[in-house]
């Protein structure tokens, strides 16, 4: 097993990662300090598979458990009233950990209510797809979408913990495994040309989901993610890197009220836009400008979006949190690995990408 440590003072904790680990929750739970009154939210996809292992394992530890409707529609505000009602009809109060047995949905709706349940208690991440087990299931961003903004409602509240179990990747299709290798292909584009390189040249491996590849994903993708984290856990200025490819990426996702595309699918399409961007303006030459973009396509083939679905992603632009005085903040390549936070770029560049769209 291997043990990673977030080091955020009274807000660190630790990722252990394995293959199997589920079969071990009991032990590393009692590691995180967490003995019993456990309260478990999943979705209905992955309860199917692995609540049972939770449940035998920590049995009578548990006082209940909510089965979400799996989905980006499921993290709303009124899916936490649905879960704040079933955590109170079980009698969990502020010694309960919740522990979130899922993707980035079932994970960030978790957070959120570990964030707000009686001004806030314990939770652990079980993340079960590939983009929580490398992104979502640390560094404490939680919330909800509200009125079709991303991510609109929410905290920074650190889980106690994050048990990540590589085996339940094998319940998932090759899509679910594309849309998290968006947010890994980013951790190499934002910081680690050569785990770029790695990607590039491995994706047949990965994509069989042979362990020491994606071990060594999960690792190098946690590890790039929790060094950023430590160095600015409220997102005041290095953390806004993560969000490369989000600006435009966000706004794609909303697309056709969240049914078209998936997060890490979104990210991988605002990730090559991004870089459009950065080509006009100079900041790369095109022959990396290609290189990103013949990579990123072997995930997500480019899309034309209609003048309509230009206009909603563009409004989506407007309302992103990292905007500063009515000015739009984009992270924009500036080399191989490398990338920079612009807050000057044109608003006509960013339209005018839209409209032309990339080309391979
Ligand atoms: N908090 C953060 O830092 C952060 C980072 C990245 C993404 N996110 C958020 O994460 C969400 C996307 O997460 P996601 O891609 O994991 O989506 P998801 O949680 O919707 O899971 C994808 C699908 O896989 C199913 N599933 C999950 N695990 C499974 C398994 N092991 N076997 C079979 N089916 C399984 C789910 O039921 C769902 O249908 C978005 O809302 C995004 O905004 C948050
Ligand atoms: O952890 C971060 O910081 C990130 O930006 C990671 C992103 O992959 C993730 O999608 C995050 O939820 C986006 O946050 P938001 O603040 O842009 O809503
Ligand atoms: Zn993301």
């Amino acid at each position: 097993m291997d043990v990673l440590s977030v080091d955020l003072k009274d807000r660190g904790y630790n990722i252990y990662i394995d293959k199997g680990l589920l079969r071990n929750i009991d032990d590393i739970l009692l590691e995180c300090g967490i003995d019993d009154n456990i309260f478990i939210i999943s979705d209905r996809n992955v309860a199917k598979h692995y609540l049972d292992i939770l449940l035998s394992k920590l049995n009578t530890k548990v006082t209940g458990y909510c089965i979400l409707e799996p989905g980006e529609q499921s993290k709303s505000i009124d899916t936490a009233k649905k879960v704040y009602e079933k955590m109170l009809e079980a009698g969990c109060n502020r010694k309960t950990t919740l522990i979130s047995l899922g993707g980035g949905v079932v994970g960030d709706l978790t957070g959120f209510v570990a964030a707000t349940f009686m001004r806030g208690i314990n939770f652990v991440q079980v993340p079960t797809t590939l983009l929580s087990q490398v992104d979502s299931s640390i560094g404490g961003k939680v919330g909800v979408n509200f009125k079709n903004y991303k991510n609109i409602i929410g905290s920074f509240y650190q889980p106690k913990g994050v048990i990540i179990d590589t085996e339940t990747l094998k319940t998932l299709d090759e899509r679910e495994i594309i849309n998290g290798l968006g947010e890994v292909f980013k951790y190499g584009l934002i910081m680690d040309y050569d785990f770029f390189l790695w990607l590039n040249d491995n994706l047949n491996s990965i994509l069989k989901l042979e362990n020491n590849y994606i071990m060594n994903i999960v690792k190098k993708s946690l590890n790039i993610k929790k060094i950023i984290v430590q160095k600015d856990e409220k997102e005041s200025n290095i953390r806004k890197v993560l969000n490369f490819g989000h600006t435009i990426g966000h706004g794609i996702e909303t697309l056709d009220d969240f049914n078209t595309f998936k997060h890490g699918e979104a990210v991988v399409l605002g990730m090559m836009l991004e870089s459009l961007i950065s080509t006009e303006m100079g900041l790369i030459d095109r022959k990396y400008y290609i290189k990103i973009i013949d990579s990123l396509s072997r995930l997500v083939s480019p899309v034309k979006f209609s003048a309509f679905e230009q206009k909603q992603i563009m409004n989506a632009i407007k309302h992103d949190k990292k905007n500063e005085k009515g000015k739009i903040v984009l992270v924009l390549p500036i080399g191989k690995g490398r990338v920079n936070i612009y807050n000057n770029v044109d608003e006509k560049l960013i339209e005018k990408s839209l409209k032309d769209g990339v080309v391979i």
